[in-house]
């Protein structure tokens, strides 16, 4: 990824689950530092409150501003009683985007696309979540359905259950199928989110799980309250060392290519070609999250 050439590039640090028969939580969220906000039609809300949540949310969408952030809207599945009526009242809406429920193939995403385009929905961009272990199995083809498909975003906790994993903090039981997920990503160019933590006192683990996220190779962390967000975009962020060693690595590489080389070296270290792929990722995650004004955050 290169600034240059990703001008469409959005940072996905964060992604706020907003349970739409909620209307404080949505009134919140206009105010908070979410990256990405899921208005949830599906998990959160109880089948009595599907209809009032939809109705809702379409009205609150029309006549409200989200700031910067993504709008992303989680429909119901297709084939349950309320999918088609959702995708019908969102699809020509002012929003960015919507999250499709467990996907479990590329033909399955390929047909959510279709019912969002007959809806006239055709200018939307669309997420999918990935929460089975068929759809862990079949993650490069869902991938590559579409050219649509931004992002992917990790159902933890359906996923876990039908595996019979025991979530433990480091996440062993699952670290395998979250990496099969985020290789099949960025095999195809997608950004992917992790699932979210779920102990909403535990602060100190809410931090491990996001500085694990990143390490993973995810680009994001979903949240379920806003207490979540600084720890998400605090781990997610790019720090001083390494913007100032990403700043070396491109004037080094600018500087090598200049003298007809393709390789540089800075302080006795050998600098390959994949590594100014890093340093531009840093440098436009940086760019872009300080043009949005959440560059300076306070956690150490
Ligand atoms: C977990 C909660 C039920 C807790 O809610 P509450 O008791 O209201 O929390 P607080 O009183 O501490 O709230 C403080 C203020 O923050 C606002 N708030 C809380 N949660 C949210 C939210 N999600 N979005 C926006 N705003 C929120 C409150 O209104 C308070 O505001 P104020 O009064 O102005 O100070 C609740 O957080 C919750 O329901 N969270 C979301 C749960 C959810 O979405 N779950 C499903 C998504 S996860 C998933 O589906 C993953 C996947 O599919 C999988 O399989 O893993
Ligand atoms: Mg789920």
């Amino acid at each position: 990824m290169n600034c240059k050439t990703q001008e469409n590039f959005r940072p996905r640090r964060s992604a706020l689950y907003v349970p739409a028969h909620h209307e404080q939580y949505i009134t919140k969220s206009r105010g908070l530092s979410a990256d990405v906000i899921i208005f949830d039609l599906q998990e959160s809300v109880p089948p009595s409150r599907k209809v009032e949540a939809r109705a809702l949310l379409v009205e609150q969408l029309k006549n409200s501003d989200f700031g910067y952030s993504e709008r992303i809207v989680r429909v119901n599945k297709l084939d349950s009683p309320w999918g088609k009526a959702d995708i019908a009242a969102i699809a020509e809406l002012d929003i960015d985007g919507v999250l499709f429920p467990d996907i479990e193939s590329g033909e399955e995403l390929t047909l959510a696309i279709a019912a969002l385009d007959n809806a006239n929905g055709e200018n939307k961009l669309v997420m999918a979540n990935i929460e089975s272990p068929l759809g862990v199995l079949r993650a490069e083809e869902i991938c590559a359905a579409s050219p649509r498909l931004t992002t992917i975003v990790m159902g933890t906790t359906d996923l876990a259950n039908s595996l019979r994993v025991n979530v433990t903090l480091d996440r062993q039981g699952l670290l395998t199928y979250l990496s099969m997920c985020i290789l099949a990503a960025r095999a195809h160019n997608k950004s992917i989110i992790d699932g979210p933590h779920f102990n909403l006192k535990d602060v100190v683990a809410c931090e491990y799980s996001c500085r694990q996220a990143r390490d993973l190779g995810f680009d994001g962390k979903a949240v379920i309250h806003p207490v979540q967000l600084t720890y998400t975009n605090d781990a997610l962020t790019p720090k001083g060392e390494d913007i100032r060693k990403a700043k070396g690595i491109i004037s080094a590489m600018e500087q090598a290519k200049s003298d007809g080389q393709s390789v540089a070296v800075i302080d006795d270290r050998l600098i390959e070609p994949c590594l100014e792929q890093w340093a531009n990722r840093v440098i436009c995650l940086y760019t872009k999250v300080n043009e949005i004004g959440q560059g300076e955050l306070t956690l150490g």
